[in-house]
């Protein structure tokens, strides 16, 4: 994933190369305009083309479209160079009228394509261009965006029904995704070389993880697929935070663990019937053949010393909740220890010292700060959930505020501990888990709406499992 500062340097590179630029732009104004076709077939197009290169892809969809006999009303702003002129002249030459900006209207059945600004904004929009934002969202009309919703990563910006993406996913399209509405990736012939950067963050994709899932031999048994180790739940005044561990046992379960172990405090409901119980008076380890452990669901103040006991096992281990604390996180890191954390922005600023809404702002530096600091993986959930360790970062792309429920992320971290113990480096279990884990919302959401319980997603993994390693579901957006 590129930031729009290192798609320019990737523009630049090319051109450098000798590559001509108005290449890129031709496939990229006729693939956005592919797309237009495939979503509103004839109906009507108005186009408003910035003076910068992102207004000249526009220029070209226009011609594409003219030539699709789509009727199109374009307006530019004047001062079009370079490329973006070349556009327009093309687009004159087939006797099109162009408009000013200022002029811009909409009409009813119109589709507005937005080609106003793309990775060369600098700073919000104000003025002219941002009522014209404002205008464009209130017109109730589809809209297309070009590259990017004309404003992010600011605000105002444009709130897209669909967005094409030229090259490489930008930033903000996984970070305000919301902005992006549906999602195109667009191939523009840019040279691959330019496109391979290991050095920045990646997003997940199926073809990506499928590889990684363990495969089940013929002669497998249960004490063959990887064992996982519960350690959780806490009993104070009453029985509190009994569900948490059982929440993990099932995501365990669901995500193929060959035996749960629960060690959980006296009284906990005896769940799922699969489970082998270790009931204790207090934390503590007891003997349990296991390749994993999930560590500090629902443990309260008894987090902490969960976490500790379970380190004497010296295995990998997916440490969450209340076992997220500063001294935990550094006996692990002594101790070099496998483990993956996995906070949700509150827990992750507490182990940053700062507020959770700083975290949430950027999550990609948070994700990256904490592995840096920590020497562990790092899974910072939400929307997108953070996969980081070491230099490497990876944006996930599943998931859906229907898993904005109590226990989920129980379930994430049974499932993350079971992929750990069936050998997977800690990197590569949090990042196919976490995207197994949103795939199974996605799937529910689809089915259900919101209303989910944690149980079913951690009934929906087998089918999510099924759908990535079919194919039968594909990464949430689509190439062209
Ligand atoms: N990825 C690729 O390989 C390819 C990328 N391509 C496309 O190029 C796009 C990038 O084009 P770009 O660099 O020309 O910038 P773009 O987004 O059109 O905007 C520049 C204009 O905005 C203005 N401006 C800036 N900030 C402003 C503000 N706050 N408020 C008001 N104005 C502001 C700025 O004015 P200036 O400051 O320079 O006077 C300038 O006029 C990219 O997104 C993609 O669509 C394809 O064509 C080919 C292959
Ligand atoms: N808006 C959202 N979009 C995508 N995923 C979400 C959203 N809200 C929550 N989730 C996911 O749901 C899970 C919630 O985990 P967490 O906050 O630890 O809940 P709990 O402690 O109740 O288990 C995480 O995996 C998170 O990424
Ligand atoms: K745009």
């Amino acid at each position: 994933m590129f930031t729009p500062e290192a798609m320019r340097e990737a523009d630049q590179k090319a051109a450098e190369m000798g590559y001509p630029s108005l290449l890129l732009m031709e496939w990229a104004g006729m693939k956005a305009a592919r797309v237009y076709k495939e979503l509103f077939g004839q109906r009507p197009a108005v186009v408003l083309a910035g003076k910068g290169n992102n207004g000249g892809d526009g220029l070209v969809l226009a011609r594409h479209l003219l030539l699709e006999g789509v009727r199109v009303r374009v307006y530019a702003a004047p001062d079009q160079a370079g490329d973006a002129l070349q556009a327009k002249n093309a687009l004159l030459a087939h006797g099109a009228e162009l408009y000013p900006l200022e002029e811009a209207a909409f009409g009813e059945g119109e589709v507005v394509v937005d080609a106003l600004f793309g990775t060369g904004l600098k700073g919000p929009l104000t003025g002219f261009y941002a009522g014209l934002v404002e205008r464009v969202n209130a017109s109730g009309l589809p809209i297309l965006a070009l590259d990017l919703p004309s404003g992010l990563p600011y605000s105002p910006h444009v709130r897209a029904t669909a967005t094409v993406a030229f090259a490489a996913f930008k930033t903000p399209h996984l970070l305000m995704r919301e902005a992006c509405g549906r999602l195109f990736l667009a191939e523009i012939g840019l040279p691959k070389a330019l496109l391979e950067r290991e050095d920045l963050p990646e997003v997940a994709t199926p073809e990506a993880l499928r590889p990684l899932l363990p495969r089940r031999p013929l002669t497998a048994h249960k004490g063959s697929v990887g064992r996982v180790g519960v350690l959780g739940g806490y009993r104070g005044d009453g029985l509190r935070y009994a569900g948490a561990p059982v929440l993990a046992a099932l995501g365990a379960y669901r995500m193929g663990a060959g035996l749960v172990h629960l060690a959980v405090p006296e009284g906990t409901p005896l769940e799922p019937l699969e489970a082998v119980f270790h009931p204790l008076p207090a934390p503590a380890l007891p003997p349990m053949r296991v390749e994993a452990l999930a560590v500090g669901m629902g443990g309260g103040p008894w987090g902490v010393l969960w976490a500790m006991r379970a380190l004497e096992a010296g295995l990998p281990t997916v440490l969450d909740a209340d076992a997220l604390h500063l001294e935990v996180v550094a006996a692990y890191r002594r101790a070099g220890a496998k483990a993956v954390l996995t906070p949700h922005a509150g827990e992750a600023g507490r182990l940053l010292g700062r507020s959770p809404e700083e975290v949430a702002k950027d999550p990609l530096e948070a994700a990256r700060t904490l592995a840096r600091e920590t020497g562990l993986t790092v899974v910072l959930k939400g929307n997108p959930t953070v996969v980081a360790e070491g230099e490497r970062l990876s944006l996930n792309p599943t998931g859906n505020p229907a898993l904005a429920t109590g226990g989920t992320g129980d379930v994430l971290s049974g499932a993350i501990a079971t992929l750990l113990a069936a050998g997977l480096p800690p990197f590569e279990a949090a990042r196919l888990g976490v995207y197994l884990h949103g795939l199974a919302g996605d799937l529910l959401a689809e089915e259900k709406g919101v209303g989910l319980l944690a149980k079913e997603v951690a009934e929906a993994l087998p089918r999510a499992r099924e759908a990535l390693l079919s194919g039968t579901r594909g990464a949430p957006w689509e190439r062209v």
